[in-house]
Parts: structure tokens; sequence; C-alpha cells
């Protein structure tokens, strides 16, 4: 198989994984995305546009280039020398996805690139190997909730549209934790109890959203597994954890490894700046700076856009659809 000619762009949404209970295993995906364009060159180069992305290499030890190398190797195409550009909205190391979406997006962009040989079950396979996080892959990959487990071999996944009524507001610290430093902090085993808890709330959850019981949220999203240790990372986590439903919140938990918290709120609820000065109020008194946002659930997956202007650049095409 050979190399299509032409520019193939991608915008992948970024996603909160660990949906309170469910512990690398329920996920969604929400309208923050990175966008990655790429192309066949004489030599490889990455831009990396827009702030934010300090410290991400621009050699080809960069996640996207490798990760498009791992697409030409599944489907026999030799490897071409590529040239990358890459935008996002997603803040990078804060529980919000940022490298399941980069994953998953240079996966579907170099599948594209290549003519697609390979199916959304093979991309699903390839990035919760790399990621280890079915949840955040998942949701990144197909929009929507998305429940899923991992055995070291094989992913499996059932995708839930999520509740209409369903927005989400987050805070987002001004410092970063990386899923390793926040998966150090965890025990290497738990009790019975907290595996019974856990896997009780988190099947009470996933019903209580795939059938509108938002009324069960707020007793069905509580965690005993990771929460409780990472709240020392997290000045003010253990606070809002405890109190964020007595503010408006309809449930409330650590996105991914965090440190960004997330709550889901009622969009007709008329608490929302109740709430908002609820999360920002106690992580000022613990001295952290946080940007709150308010976000929506991304019914859509990973989309490879069609219609672009081949002539302007990748940031000229998106400007009016970022954040920033
Ligand atoms: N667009 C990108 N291009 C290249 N590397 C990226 C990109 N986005 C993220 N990464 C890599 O992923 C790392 C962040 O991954 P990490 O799992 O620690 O956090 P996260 O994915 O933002 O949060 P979480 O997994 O808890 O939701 C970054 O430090 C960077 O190395
Ligand atoms: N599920 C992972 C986070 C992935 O975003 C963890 O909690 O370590």
């Amino acid at each position: 198989m050979g190399i299509q000619g032409g520019k193939v762009r991608v915008k992948v949404p970024g996603s909160t994984a660990n949906l309170g209970p469910g512990f690398d295993t329920l996920g969604m995906a929400l309208d923050l995305y990175t966008w990655i364009e790429m192309s066949t060159a004489a030599q490889t180069s990455i831009h990396l546009l827009g702030s934010g992305m300090e410290g991400i290499p621009t050699d080809k030890s960069n996640l996207i280039y490798k990760v498009a190398q791992m697409v030409f190797d599944k489907a026999g195409v030799t490897h071409p020398e590529l040239e990358i550009s890459m935008y996002s909205d997603i803040p990078l190391t804060r529980g919000l996805g940022s490298s399941a979406a980069a994953i998953v997006g240079a996966l579907a962009c170099a599948n594209a690139l290549i003519g697609s040989p390979l199916s959304d079950d093979t991309l699903f396979q390839m990035s919760t190997a790399l990621e280890h996080h079915p949840d955040n892959v998942g949701a990144s990959l197909f929009g929507g909730l998305v429940v899923a487990f991992w055995d070291g071999e094989r992913a499996e996944y059932i995708r839930v549209e999520p509740n209409e009524q369903l927005e989400v507001l987050v805070a987002i610290p001004h410092f970063q934790l990386s899923t390793e430093k926040a998966r150090h902090v965890l025990p290497r085993e738990q009790s019975l109890t907290n595996a019974v808890f856990n896997v009780g709330h988190s099947s009470v959850l996933v019903a209580a959203l795939c059938t509108g019981r938002l009324d069960m949220i707020p007793r069905a999203m509580k965690d005993a597994l990771h929460q409780p240790y990472r709240a020392p990372l997290v000045p003010g986590l253990a606070h809002i954890l405890a109190e964020a439903t007595n503010h408006g919140a309809l449930g409330v938990a650590l996105s991914g490894a965090g440190p960004t918290m997330l709550t889901l709120v009622d969009r007709s609820s008329s608490r929302k700046a109740e709430l908002e000065q609820f999360l920002q109020g106690t992580l000022q008194a613990e001295g952290i700076e946080a940007t709150l946002m308010w976000l929506n659930p991304a019914s859509h997956g990973v989309q490879v856009l069609t219609h672009f202007d081949e002539g302007c650049t990748l940031f000229e095409n998106i400007k009016g659809d970022v954040r920033t």
C-alpha cells in the first residue's frame, strides 16, 4: 500500500476519565479539542501552534510522530517523512486527557493519510495499549460517555449518549500533575470493602446515566480507590469532594489523574454562580490559582476534517473554533 498525497487534518476531543467511581473504566468526551495536520514531506518537521506546549519535542521523539510510525508499521507502509502541525486547547498534564487526545489524533490522522486501512477497533486497541486507559482513549475516539475495560490484551467498550441535561464545570489548577506521579501514590492492593464500594457505586452511576436518573448521581458518584490517596496532591480537593453537591453540583470527581476537579451540573440549575464561587473560594483559601471553565459533553469523537482550505495554515483554518 502506498501513501496518498495531500494534507489530512483531524479534530479530537479531550476527555475526563475515572468519572467518580469508574477508575480506569468510565470516561466522557469534552468539548476541548486538539487539531493535528499531517502531510508527507521531503524532511520531517513538527510545528506546535499556540501556547502551552512548552517541553513538547519537535524532533522525531515527538509523541504524534512516533504514533504515526506505529500506524505505518501496522499497515505495512514504508515510513514517509512527515510535516506535522498541532494546536491544542486541552491543557497538558491536568487530567483532561491531553495525551489520549494526542495519541488518538495521531492514529486517526496517519491512518487517513494512507487511505484508512485500519479499523476503529484496531485504533482503539492500539491507543489503549499505548495509553493504558481505555476510558480516556475511548472517549476521544468515539465521543460521548464510554464504559470500558482493558485486560492487558484487549479493550472492550460500550458508548452511551450523554444525557442532554448534563453540563460540566471544571476547575483547572495552574499546576501540572503527571499521571505517572499521581499513579505512584496509589496502593498496589486494595481491600474488598473498597472494591465492593466502587463496583456498587460505578454500576449504579452507569445505570443512572443510561436511564436519565440524574437524582441518583450525587449518591453514586463517589470513589474509594484513588481520590482519597490523591487528595494530598491537590489542596482543596478533599473539601470540594465532600461539599460540592451542597453548592449546586450533581456530582464531583477528580478528573483523570488530576489536578483538575470536575463537577456535573444540571443545565437548568439556578445555582451555577454559587458553585463557581464555592470552587474558586475553596481553592483560593488553599492558595491555589485555578481557571474555571464550563464545558459540554462532546458527542463526536475524533473527526477527519474534509472541508478545509489547503492554502491556509492549520491555525488560520481553525481560529474561529478555538477557545483562546
Ligand atoms: N499534543 C501533544 N503532543 C505531544 N505530546 C503530548 C501532547 N499532549 C500531551 N502530550 C504528552 O502527554 C503528557 C501528559 O500526559 P498525562 O497522562 O500525564 O496527562 P493528561 O493526559 O493531560 O491527563 P490525564 O491522563 O490524567 O487525563 C505531556 O506531558 C506530554 O508529554
Ligand atoms: N485512569 C488514570 C488517569 C488517566 O487519565 C489514573 O487515574 O491514573
